[in-house]
């Protein structure tokens, strides 16, 4: 086995949530990045992948556990250690040439060997002819690779890159990603270890030697896979595929719960449609987990109405027919893995579609809302929005509650900063919002910033429960 570069051992991370108390970003990630090996970091959004490559370029430092680079404990930034932005981080007033010397000059180098060094690593990434542009000057690819450049200049042991081709458009991605790892196989590059965080599975299976995913709430590592394929990689190669399959399967394994009766017994017994459903959403559970009701302050995936609804049109249609591997389904609506896992997320939160294996597939229920018109589709939108998603029945009890039949969002929102920070408590209220605006469960002011009961609203409550909705159990 390769001697160790990064090791990481019970790391630790909690920042502070609006309210002043910590929230745990990352607890006990155990992790060795090995020499000439690329490992790829996965793991949904808010996990925590960009606090750990941050943790590891000592830009930020662990609350718990040991970093260690060569054996010995990292403290700030450590010289064999560079790293790529997604965002290009380039200085707007400075050339490519100066940009890129940058980090050489922060090191105290004379002049004519900084020249000579920036120089070779223009040279290296393709930039040649382009020293005395500025930035804006540049393509989005181009920047991406003075971005590079720069991290490469000081020969750094370890690169980690944060995202770095995500910025770009897919193929000028894909054509960047392909330079480097040819750099890399023809060992170009003076670069002993890569750390990537990606969004895209294709894009983790196409790099690495190693494929970790990370866990949310907190971020642990919770899968890992050798992908032992030699190199160059056909994106389109069974091999590869394979490889996406299982790592769409191990992404959405999990992510779903079994949904109870869709539809309380009395109105179940009258609807023979409704039973099929509540039937079928019950099998939603990944085999062989036990799975756990969802809590008040699920981080509510960010899936937008029309786009759940486009996938499912999508599903429903031919070739599909109801059924799809979920890259074959990205490939063919265009949606990146950022995109897409929400979106599946959502619709098997909701019981309109059904998760297994990297596979998504219709329910009847997803089905018959495919098949329905408009205001059907809502009111079935509103109906299992009611019955799966605590924060939403929370908020239509609450208004129930209520005489004037509204309230602002304020104490919605001041529930979840409980456990999640003001950006995420923010973004899982609005995603509750615009989820029952759709279902015509509640209405939102955007001038007032108040949630109300739209008109007729009772008559959704009545269809969804017999009884009033109860409160759902607190946050722990
Ligand atoms: N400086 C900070 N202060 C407070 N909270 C932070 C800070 N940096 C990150 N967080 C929070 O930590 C969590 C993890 O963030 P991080 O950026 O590491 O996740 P990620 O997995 O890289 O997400 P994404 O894939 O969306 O980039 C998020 O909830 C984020 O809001």
């Amino acid at each position: 086995m390769n001697p160790p570069i990064v090791e990481l051992r019970r790391v630790g991370k909690a920042f502070q949530a609006a309210d002043g108390a910590p929230r745990t970003v990352l607890a006990d990630v155990d992790f060795t990045l090995r020499e000439n090996e690329i490992v790829a970091l996965l793991g949904q959004s808010g996990s925590g992948k960009s606090t750990l490559l941050r943790i590891i370029a000592g830009l930020i430092p662990a609350d718990r556990g040991e970093v260690l680079y060569r054996q010995q404990p990292l403290h700030g930034t450590a010289r064999g250690i560079g790293m790529v932005f997604q965002s290009f981080a380039l200085f707007p007033w400075l050339t490519v040439q100066q940009n890129v010397e940058l980090g050489l000059e922060a090191r105290g180098m004379a002049g004519a060997e900084r020249a000579r060094r920036a120089a070779q690593a223009i040279g290296l990434i393709g930039l040649q002819g382009f020293e005395g542009a500025l930035p804006r000057e540049l393509s989005g690819g181009m920047r991406q690779r003075v971005g590079i450049a720069r991290a490469l200049v000081v020969e750094p042991d370890v690169l980690l890159m944060d995202e770095a081709f995500s910025a770009l458009d897919v193929l000028t991605g894909e054509r960047l990603r392909d330079e480097i790892l040819d750099l890399w196989t023809a060992r170009q590059m003076p670069t002993r270890s890569m750390l990537i965080v990606s969004h895209s599975i294709e894009e983790a299976v196409m790099m690495a030697d190693r494929v970790l995913i990370l866990a949310s709430d907190p971020g642990r590592v919770r899968y890992q896979m050798s992908v032992g394929l030699p190199r160059p990689r056909d994106p389109d190669g069974a091999d590869v595929r394979a490889l996406v399959d299982e790592i769409y399967g191990v992404m959405t394994a999990g992510r779903v719960r079994p949904v109870p009766a869709v539809f309380p017994a009395a109105t179940a017994a009258t609807d023979a449609t409704d039973a099929t459903a509540a039937t079928a959403a019950a099998a939603l559970a990944p085999v062989g987990e036990e799975a756990e009701p969802l809590r008040l302050d699920h981080r509510l995936p960010q899936a937008d109405i029309g786009r759940m609804e486009g996938l499912l049109e999508r599903l429903h249609a031919a070739p599909f027919h109801g059924r799809a591997g979920l890259p074959r389904l990205g490939e063919d609506t265009e949606l990146t893995d950022e995109d897409l896992l929400p979106l599946t997320e959502a619709l098997a939160l909701l019981g309109l579609a059904q998760l297994e294996r990297g596979d998504l597939s219709l329910t009847p229920l997803g089905k018959r809302y495919v098949e329905a018109e408009h205001a059907e589709r809502q009111s079935l939108f509103g109906r299992q929005l009611l019955s799966q998603v605590p924060l939403a029945a929370h908020i239509h009890h609450s208004l129930h509650q209520e005489p004037g039949r509204e309230l602002p969002q304020g104490p919605f929102l001041h529930l979840l900063r409980d456990s999640l920070d003001a950006e995420e408590a923010e973004r899982v209220l609005r995603v509750a919002i615009e989820w029952g605006r759709h279902g015509t469960a509640y209405d939102y002011d955007y001038r007032t910033g108040r949630i109300q009961l739209p008109e007729g609203a009772a008559s959704l409550a009545a269809k969804t429960s017999s009884q009033p909705p109860s409160p759902p159990t607190p946050p722990a």
